[in-house]
């Protein structure tokens, strides 16, 4: 008897920092089944209140090398001074499992991941302006105004690779911004195109759908 669950949805979530990416990812979590959240590997410090393994795994820049090495990331990239980078085994094989995975990555690792891994769904979510992006930052209070200053220039230059992502979401009110994520990996489950390779589906349309 073939799988009841297709191959998982790999969703990429990306947007400048203090956007609200981890904010409406979590909710999510909380509210979709058989939906995963990958943790990346970084080597910027641990923030306060932050588990390792939870929020990331939090390694050296000499083992980060020696996972480049191994080809042990699905994409990494330097952002704002510190490696971060997606392990890649964790996501195949819940993809493989069935589970949807979601990435909470930057710019340059979603458009590596667009050229290596193009079945999957890009979201971009923007601010509805560069001073509300300037005040998250700040009322979030985990950088210093130095960092702050460095994240929005970076947020300047990821902006313009909102035409490069399928979905754009403008995080004005997070209750809407959850919602519409959730649309989102819904109708993604939903194509046809995916489902037509589930046993109950080929039984439903017959030889209708091989021609
Ligand atoms: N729609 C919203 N309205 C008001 N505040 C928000 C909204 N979404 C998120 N925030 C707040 O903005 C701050 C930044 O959010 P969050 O940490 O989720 O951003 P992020 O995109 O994950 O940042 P980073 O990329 O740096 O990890 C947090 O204090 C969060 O509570
Ligand atoms: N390319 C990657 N970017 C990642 C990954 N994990 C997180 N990030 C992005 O880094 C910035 C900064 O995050 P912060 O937690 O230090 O504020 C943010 O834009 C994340 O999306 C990753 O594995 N690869």
């Amino acid at each position: 008897m073939g799988s009841p669950w297709p191959k998982g949805i790999l969703f990429v979530i990306s947007g400048p920092s203090g956007v609200g990416k981890t904010s409406i990812i979590r909710a999510v979590l909380e509210r979709v089944e058989r939906v995963v959240f990958s943790v990346s590997c970084t080597t910027r410090p641990q923030r306060p209140g932050e588990v390792d393994g939870i929020d990331y795994f939090f390694i050296s820049v000499e083992k980060f090398q020696q996972m480049i090495s191994e080809n042990a990331f699905l994409e990494w990239a330097i952002v704002h001074d510190n490696y971060y980078g997606t392990p890649a085994k964790f996501v195949f094989e819940n993809l493989e499992k069935g589970f949807d995975v979601i990435l909470d990555i930057d710019v340059q690792g979603a458009l590596k991941v667009k050229s290596t891994y193009p079945a999957a769904k890009f979201v971009f979510i923007a601010p509805p302006s560069f001073e509300t992006l300037r005040e998250r930052l700040r009322r979030r209070g985990t950088e210093s105004e130095e960092r702050i200053a460095r994240r929005l220039e970076n947020a300047k230059r990821e902006l313009r690779h909102i035409p490069e992502f399928e979905y754009l979401l403008i995080n004005e009110d997070l209750e809407t911004s959850i919602s519409s994520l959730i649309s989102i990996i819904q109708a993604e489950r939903l194509k046809f195109e995916r489902l037509k390779e589930l046993e109950l589906v080929r039984n439903l349309y017959g030889g209708v759908m091989d021609g």
